[in-house]
């Protein structure tokens, strides 16, 4: 046998479908959640002798998961806060972990009271490490799909003899917007941070001219940051959803800047993340996260 030892492990239960129903009255509330619970801690035994001693199942984490959202749900954060909470104090071998959520949004149906569509376009995601006594939170969204039809160009790029791209003035910004951000404290009320990231996002996608996709995610980044003291680092993913103008001089017809093909792929792909200048990074919460953010 080789020589090996092992090093980082987490196991748990992947996406628990929890839906939640408050019925307290007949206005009827849902929280739509799908939940991962990974325990990290001391699972050596169970790799290399297998003794499970120390094995919670993963099918009561997932029992778990279910009891406690009988309790409620509340915000997504503060939900897997107690599950962390919960298997850290109840199992001494288990010494931190990771707890992930993402959240489908439900809208009443005519304000009908029991009746709801999948109304929100974008996915909720958040994540919580604990790693003894410390606990990061990471918050975003996936999905959220926007577009403007004009204030954006891209200009003054380095040409060489590959370079084929006109420069423009006025073109058409489209992207889907995932995003994720870290807190520098757990106490936060979450949903309304979220409603505002959100929002201060959205308006600054329409306010001023955009000189490249990278500029408007660095002016989103800026004004998330500046609104939320609590908010220390923010990352986007965004894919460039060209639109090119159609070339209609083929049978005569001008074409303004009004008719465009929606080019589904290659498309570009920008990434970046923007930290408060002086705040610590929080590099290790982020493993696990797929992709970029
Ligand atoms: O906003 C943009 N950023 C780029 O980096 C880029 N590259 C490109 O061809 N078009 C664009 N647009």
């Amino acid at each position: 046998m080789p020589d090996v030892k092992l090093t980082t492990n987490q196991y748990g239960k992947a996406e628990n479908r929890v839906v939640r129903v408050t019925r307290d009255t007949d206005r009827h509330e849902v929280r739509d959640l799908n939940v991962t619970s990974q325990l990290r801690g001391d699972f050596e035994a169970a790799h290399t002798e297998g003794d499970n001693g120390h094995v919670v199942p993963t099918d009561t984490q997932k029992n778990t998961v279910f009891a406690f959202a009988r309790d409620g749900v509340g915000s997504p954060e503060a939900f897997l806060q107690r599950l962390a909470d919960h298997f850290t104090s109840e199992f001494s071998w288990v010494t931190g972990g990771r707890w992930a959520a993402e959240e489908f949004g439900w809208t009443r149906i005519d304000d009908h009271d029991h009746s709801f569509y999948r109304g929100s376009p974008e996915v909720r995601t958040a994540v919580v490490v604990r790693d003894g006594d410390e606990t990061t939170v990471i918050s975003g969204f996936y999905g959220l799909t926007v577009m403007k039809t004009t204030e954006s160009g891209f200009v003054g790029y380095p040409k060489d003899k590959y370079t084929t791209l006109q420069e423009t003035t006025d073109r058409i910004l489209a992207t889907d917007i995932a995003t994720r951000w870290r807190y520098n404290t757990t106490d936060v009320d979450f949903d309304k941070v979220y409603d505002s990231v959100k929002q201060i996002i959205l308006s600054t996608f329409t306010q001023g001219y955009s000189k490249a996709l990278q500029h408007t995610l660095y002016q989103m980044a800026e004004a998330v940051i500046a609104t939320h003291p609590e908010i220390d680092e923010i990352k986007f993913s965004c894919p460039n959803k060209h639109h090119f103008l159609s070339d209609l001089s083929f049978c005569g017809i001008d074409n303004p800047g009004e008719v465009f093909y929606a080019a589904d792929r290659p498309y570009g792909l920008i990434e970046a993340t923007i930290q408060r200048a002086g705040s610590e990074t929080r590099d290790a919460a982020w493993v696990g996260i797929a992709g970029f953010c």
